[in-house]
């Protein structure tokens, strides 16, 4: 394992940097979740003697940096911590240690766009675009962008309570993106699209990574992973595994979930040591005066 020094001299291309950032949950230790897990699971689990009451170490010590233009996957299996570390990202939660940084507020696709039911679709993309802080103005430029993005257009004056829950997904994915964000986190969202969605959210991705912005995509599915993201980020029990190309770590990632799926215990541990050494270590090292953001 090598160890890289990042210095941020070149200020203006980060985007995002996470130095050593670790988080732990206190949950009560008679919870389910707690008595389910077991094996190497329940290293990230203890029991604080005494208190009714557990740790879970859902994330340990990550370093990355990410700068602008680079659209990041975000793999693991299960419970891994990766909806951990986006809420880190967005500020939402802080870190138990460590530290995270941004050069702007990253947004979280779907929690600035909540959908009311009984309003039409049309009605829906106005009120979305104005509750995330667009004009009336903008609200009007963007709402063509939208309409196309979603594919909707013939269901637009029908109320959302009879979109299906895909049709919805998508409206609020458009919208979502409507605000051309320097830094756009989409957890899990494109899973439920079509191709032809997927290869319109494709081009709209890429006009937001030229707009010298950066995307993280948190997903289960290898193939949007491969189709839309130029770098790839493993997290395996609350720590990075892998951190680079996105056809290597997912191809390193299928291998060891298919043996862990088949019960090949052995060969997943194996997979798994292999895939970390050759994991780069990242020690974050600031220039004076160059520091970004804290999130949150
Ligand atoms: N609010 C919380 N309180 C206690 N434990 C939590 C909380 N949120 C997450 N955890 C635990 O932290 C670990 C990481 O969870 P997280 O949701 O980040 O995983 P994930 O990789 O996003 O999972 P999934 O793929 O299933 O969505 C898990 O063990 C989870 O049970």
């Amino acid at each position: 394992m090598t160890s890289t020094a990042v210095a941020s001299d070149s200020g203006e291309d980060l985007a995002v940097v996470v130095d050593q950032a670790s988080m732990t949950y206190r949950i009560r230790s008679s919870s389910e979740h707690l008595r389910e897990d077991s094996g190497r699971w329940s290293r990230r689990f203890k029991r604080v003697t005494g208190s009714g009451w557990a740790t879970v170490h859902a994330l340990d010590s990550l370093s990355f940096v990410v700068t602008r233009g680079e659209s990041v996957g975000v793999i693991g299996t299960n419970g891994s911590g990766k909806s951990t570390l986006m809420k880190l990202l967005t500020g939402k939660i802080r870190p138990t240690t460590g530290e995270v940084y941004a050069t702007s507020t990253p947004v979280m696709l779907g929690v600035n766009a909540a959908l009311v039911k009984d309003l039409s679709g049309r009605e829906n993309i106005r009120l979305g675009c104005l509750a995330m802080g667009l004009s009336p103005q903008q609200t009007t430029e963007k709402f063509e962008m939208i309409v196309e993005l979603s594919g909707l257009r013939e269901s637009l004056h029908l109320p959302l309570k009879s979109y299906s829950s895909g049709m919805a997904s998508r409206l609020q994915f458009a919208i979502a993106t409507a605000v051309d964000p320097d830094i756009l986190i989409i957890d899990e969202a494109l899973n439920t699209g079509d191709a032809q969605f997927r290869s319109r959210t494709k081009k709209r991705l890429d006009e937001v990574r030229e707009q010298a912005g950066c995307v993280f995509l948190v997903s289960h599915s290898l193939g949007t992973i491969r189709q839309m993201c130029t770098r790839v980020l493993w997290i395996e029990q609350g720590q990075l595994l892998a951190d680079g190309d996105p056809d290597w770590v997912t191809d390193q990632y299928r291998e060891y979930t298919e043996h862990q799926a088949t019960g090949r215990r052995r060969s997943a541990e194996i997979a798994y040591q292999r895939t970390r050494m050759h994991l780069d270590s990242v020690q974050v090292d600031w220039v004076p005066g160059t520091r970004p953001t804290r999130a949150g």
